[in-house]
């Protein structure tokens, strides 16, 4: 049984969101603003009204399509991630698991429940959260005309970093991930999406964050490329202590990296477990050796699509 006094990098308790009827505007759940009159909402029922950089974009930010139909993304989730996990959450296509990151990340706000972040609440202290983590996600924006190198001394500025030693780390980091020197210089436009990924994770690295959120870090990757993130992110958890919650479609990949895995499916969690913890829960009946894969079917009567070979088709 967990222990009340573990500790924790996350609680998820009782967490929903929905996407597309007009709801209460966000100032108005804020405690502090409950009494205050704001101008009204942008249009989606969400709004942003405090105009702040670090304010959570709510609706239709990340370009999805906004909806008459209400679709519940994140529906009553519950879990704990303990500090030093590394932490999967399994599902297909529009399970839910990219808008549970966006909420655990601050970048959007909860209809209902809490999210605490090494204890803090990420509705209410969004910016003592900010610092602790950073996200990878599969749109990371860069400036394209600009090399690796550029886009990341600008990134460590904005962390506060410069300075010549900046440069030996960006480079140390680039390098680590696999990126050859020729690539660490030329524009970002002539790299393969999978390079790109990777100089998406070494940005996330600059910070040293106690929290890596990592939505979907290999999809699209090729073997090899797999291998060298996902040997990075066994090394932050285990040389450097690093809480890692990441999403993913690839069950090897859950199977091999994480020591607990949710399998989400619209919008819930249906198991948690570790993944041999998952596996006893299934048994094959023509003997042979049961996958994730055939957890994920037996518990959802879906079969767990894989994007990258939807991709390659
Ligand atoms: N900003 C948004 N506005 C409206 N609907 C949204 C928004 N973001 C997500 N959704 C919807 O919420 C549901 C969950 O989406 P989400 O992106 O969280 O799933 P996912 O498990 O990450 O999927 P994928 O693996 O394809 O990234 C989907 O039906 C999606 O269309």
């Amino acid at each position: 049984m967990r222990n009340v006094f573990m500790d924790y990098a996350i609680r998820v308790m009782d967490v929903s969101k929905k996407f597309g009827k007009p709801g209460e505007p966000f100032w108005k759940r804020l405690p502090l603003l409950k009494h205050v009159q704001m101008p009204e909402n942008n249009g989606n029922g969400h709004g942003n009204g405090n105009g702040h950089a670090a304010a959570p974009q709510e609706g239709n930010g990340n370009g999805k399509a906004s909806h008459d139909k209400e679709i519940v993304a994140v529906d009553h989730v519950s879990f704990d991630v303990e500090k030093g996990e590394i932490f999967g959450v399994l599902g297909p296509n529009g399970g839910g698991k990219s808008t549970l990151i966006r909420l655990m990340s601050t970048l959007l706000l909860p209809d209902s429940g809490q999210i605490t972040v090494f204890d803090i609440d990420v509705v209410r202290k969004p910016m003592a959260v900010q610092p602790l983590i950073n996200r990878v996600s599969v749109e990371a924006s860069f400036f394209k005309k600009l090399s690796p190198l550029e886009n990341l001394l600008y990134g460590a500025r904005l962390y506060g970093m410069a300075g010549k030693e900046t440069r030996k780390q960006v480079v140390e980091i680039l390098t680590r991930l696999g990126l050859e020197k020729r690539s660490i210089y030329n524009p970002m436009e002539e790299m393969s999406r999978g390079m790109q990924q990777k100089v998406a994770i070494a940005r996330a690295l600059l910070s040293h964050p106690r929290l890596l959120l990592l939505d979907e870090p290999t999809t699209g990757l090729d073997p090899r490329s797999k291998r060298e993130v996902q040997a990075v992110v066994r090394e932050l958890c285990q040389e450097h202590g690093t809480t890692i919650l990441l999403t993913t479609h690839d069950m090897v990949e859950a199977e091999n990296l994480c020591g607990r895995v949710a399998i989400m499916d619209a919008g819930k969690i249906v198991a948690m477990d570790t993944p041999q913890g998952l596996k006893k829960r299934v048994h094959n009946e023509n003997g042979s050796e049961t996958t994730l894969e055939d957890v994920f079917l037996a518990l959802t009567g879906k079969q767990l699509a894989n994007k990258e070979e939807e991709a390659n088709e």
